[in-house]
């Protein structure tokens, strides 16, 4: 399990730490990490150039050290001080190994990589001027970005606004100890790269954290929860999952949410729904049958104007439901909450008609509105995008980056809603069954892809290969 925590809980757990070790040792650590890692990006340090971006904190301190680092390696390293008292002791480090500060108006030489140091976890959203100048002087060059790339809700996963200004967009992040939350949670994950943790433990001790409540889902944790038949299992224990979806206007989508269901996770998959679309469901799904008793109903996906009759059908079973698309306008018609155990897979559009507020007020702030939707509707929150977030009544929140881009295409979420009905059949907790859905979902959709397009149907095809890949 990838776990990201908050700056306090960093503070605190660094602060225990730091109590055990003698002083600075941390910051040591952090940096020559990061030194370490900026050595094998440029391959060599013989005649390439650095530029540090550094501001008045310790996140400015690391990077000053690394410097130090690099400049004893044959870097040539100059620094674009944001504050008129860098990190004293770094900056006189990276002096003494050779490094320096550039003069106000002094462009400096070209540099090969910039270190993003101008804020860390004690940054607020948005740059300073100086600092949205500093990193325009070097645009076009690759950027790592110290711990957080500066400017982004560290604790949000939310990019500034226009009025607190710009933030860096890194092509690599170097953290320390643990993931922070926005490295997790779009927009600001994608605005980080891919993310290095550099580990703080050691001799004398390791940095302990509190519980995550935000975190994401590993290849060994998805085996691990999955369910497997073993070698006594029979079809019915395995569950039966019932899917009412689809309609005479949309008949693929159910078509496509039985195709998700039909994967083969659980023992048996019931459709009921219009006619025609029963038929071709037989057509194309022989082992598929009709109503009759289920541990789980996936329901909504194309329903039209028949969402409200399957949902109201659906939840007259106390079964745990999966609840997608035209469902989604009437989970709250019934009065009281909508099953024991229920899944909502809205994408941001959706999620803001449920709410009541604007599409772009979601996107831009997907982990605060999937937590008050999992608490204002008592259910889990599958919110979709491009990093799925699922959002357990209690706010932990998983993240899902697994999917290619590719995936955004039609009747993807189609598919999505039936494998999660299978699995919340086969006996997951809707927690469990919405994220491990969302993480196969996405696995399978890298494999039918393989770097090209895809449809709807090759994700539910690609099923039992990401589960035959995931880890013994
Ligand atoms: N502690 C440890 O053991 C370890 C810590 N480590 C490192 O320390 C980092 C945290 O350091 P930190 O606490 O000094 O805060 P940091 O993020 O450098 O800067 C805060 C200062 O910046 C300013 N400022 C704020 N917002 C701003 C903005 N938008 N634009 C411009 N300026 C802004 C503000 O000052 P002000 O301007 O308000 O005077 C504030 O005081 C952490 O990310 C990691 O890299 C590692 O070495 C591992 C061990
Ligand atoms: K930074």
């Amino acid at each position: 399990m990838r776990r990201a925590h908050t700056v306090e809980e960093i503070r605190s757990a660094e602060a225990a730490l730091m109590a055990t070790l003698p002083e600075g040792a941390l910051m040591e650590r952090a940096s020559t990490g990061l030194a370490h890692l900026v050595a094998d990006l440029l391959g060599a340090c013989y005649g390439r150039t650095v530029r540090l971006l550094v501001g008045s904190g310790d996140n400015g301190g690391d990077a000053l050290y690394a410097g130090a680092v690099l400049a004893r390696r044959g870097c040539r390293v100059e620094v674009r001080a944001l504050s008129s008292t860098p990190h004293p002791a770094g900056l006189a480090a990276l002096r003494a190994a050779g490094g320096r500060l550039l003069g106000a108006d002094e462009p400096g030489r070209r540099p090969d990589l910039v270190l993003d140091a101008v804020v860390g976890i004690g940054g607020r959203p948005g740059l300073r001027d100086d600092a949205a100048a500093a990193l325009a002087e070097v645009a076009g060059v690759p950027v790592v970005a110290v711990d957080v790339p500066s400017g982004v809700g560290v604790d949000t996963g939310e990019l500034p606004t226009a009025a607190q200004g710009t933030h860096v967009t890194a092509d690599l992040t170097v953290t320390f100890g643990t993931h922070r939350v926005c490295h997790l949670v779009d927009p600001a994950a994608a605005a980080c790269g891919p993310v290095h943790v550099v580990p703080l433990g050691g001799p004398g001790g390791d940095l302990v954290l509190a519980p995550a409540s935000v975190t994401a889902l590993q290849a060994g944790d998805v085996a691990r929860l999955l369910p497997r038949p073993v070698g006594e299992s029979q079809k019915y224990d395995r569950g039966v999952v019932g899917v009412r979806a689809g309609s005479a206007r949309y008949p693929g989508a159910g078509l496509l949410c039985v195709a998700g269901a039909a994967s083969g996770l659980a023992g048996m998959v019931r459709y009921v729904g219009d006619a025609e679309v029963a038929a071709t469901v037989k057509a194309q799904h022989p082992e598929v049958v009709g109503d009759g008793r289920v541990q789980a109903w996936a329901v909504g996906s194309g329903g039209d104007e028949d969402a409200r009759r399957h949902l109201a059908e659906a939840r007259a079973d106390e079964v745990p439901l999966v609840v997608d698309a035209d469902a989604l306008r009437h989970v709250t018609d019934f009065g009281g909450p909508l099953a024991s155990a229920a899944v909502l897979t809205p994408h941001a559009g959706e999620l803001a008609t449920m709410l009541d507020v604007e599409r772009s007020a979601v996107e831009a702030a997907p982990l605060a509105h999937v937590r008050r939707a999992a608490e204002t509707f008592g259910a889990v929150v599958l919110l979709k995008g491009r990093r799925t977030l699922v959002a357990d009544r209690d706010g932990d929140v998983r993240a899902v980056g697994t999917g290619p881009a590719w995936l955004a295409t039609a009747g993807a979420g189609d598919v999505l809603t039936g494998l999660v009905g299978a699995l919340l059949a086969s006996g997951l907790a809707p927690y469990d069954a919405a994220s491990v859905g969302a993480w196969l979902h996405g696995s399978a959709a890298r494999l039918a892809s393989a770097g090209g397009p895809l449809v709807a149907g090759d994700v539910a095809r690609a099923i039992p290969s990401a589960v035959r890949a995931l880890p013994a």
